[in-house]
């Protein structure tokens, strides 16, 4: 499991996130959603040892994280994507992939056949010479997503996967978001504003607005929750 324990994060007086507590497991995918500004990067952060709680606590298989380093937190199985893709511009697609296996201690030989099966399963082996900087945006997703999975992750967060993404992008990203917990045994923490894809791919999420907690449920519950749809679904529901 990974946990957040009444979790708080402020930043110079402002509080970004206020006692809020969850839990996945590697089962399952969990969305966090919320309008803007409601604390879900930061609570990630958290998550993922890149911000450190003011109080509360992580813990992941039970084991407290307190003092660990971000680091710390991919060794022990965390893996996360970012908005923007963070991907070494110059370098090959497949490099990107496979330099992430060659840090973890495999042969360039061994990473680059596993960094190949994983751009497949993504979608993405046509594009595996391609120079990284050229890509389109969300072909730069999917190569974050093959580089998290690279590492053999129990949990992997991934942060707005779907922005600027069509209609049938979408359908194939649900696609294999669903699928990580199976394939992988890997659990899926999604931040993510598009609902058709929240909606379609959770198992549970978790609603947060200004910081907290105001929900957390199946996508039907979530959908018919009444603070929920004034707070952030509105005509979207
Ligand atoms: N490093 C920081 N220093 C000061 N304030 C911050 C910092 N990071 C985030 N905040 C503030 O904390 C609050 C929560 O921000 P956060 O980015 O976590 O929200 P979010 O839900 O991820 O928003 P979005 O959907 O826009 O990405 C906001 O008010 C933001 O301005």
């Amino acid at each position: 499991m990974l946990t957040a324990e009444d979790v708080v994060v402020q930043f110079d007086g402002l509080t970004a996130i206020g006692n809020v507590s969850l839990s996945m497991g590697r089962h399952e995918v969990f969305g966090l959603i919320g309008p803007n500004g409601a604390g879900k990067t930061t609570l990630v952060n958290c998550l993922t040892g890149f911000q450190v709680p003011s109080s509360g606590r992580i813990l992941l298989g039970g084991e407290e994280t307190a003092g660990w380093k971000s680091e710390r937190f991919r060794k022990a199985g965390i893996g996360r994507t970012f908005q923007a893709g963070r991907l070494f511009r110059e370098m090959t697609v497949v490099e990107n992939v496979e330099v992430t296996g060659v840090g973890l201690g495999l042969t360039r030989r061994q990473a680059r056949a596993q960094a190949m099966d994983l751009l497949e399963w993504v979608g993405i082996a046509g594009k595996a010479e391609t120079v990284a900087g050229t890509l389109p945006y969300t072909d730069e997703r999917r190569v974050g997503m093959a580089r998290a999975l690279m590492l053999g992750p129990a949990f992997v967060l991934l942060d707005e996967p779907a922005a600027g993404m069509s209609d049938a992008e979408c359908d194939d990203l649900m696609h294999l978001v669903a699928a990580i917990p199976r394939i992988f045994t890997c659990g899926v923490l999604l931040i993510e504003h598009n609902m058709r894809v929240v909606m379609g791919v959770c198992d549970r999420i978790h609603v947060l607005d200004g910081g907290r907690t105001i929900a957390e449920g199946t996508p039907q519950e979530i959908q018919r929750n009444e603070t929920v749809i004034a707070a952030y679904l509105g005509g979207e529901a």
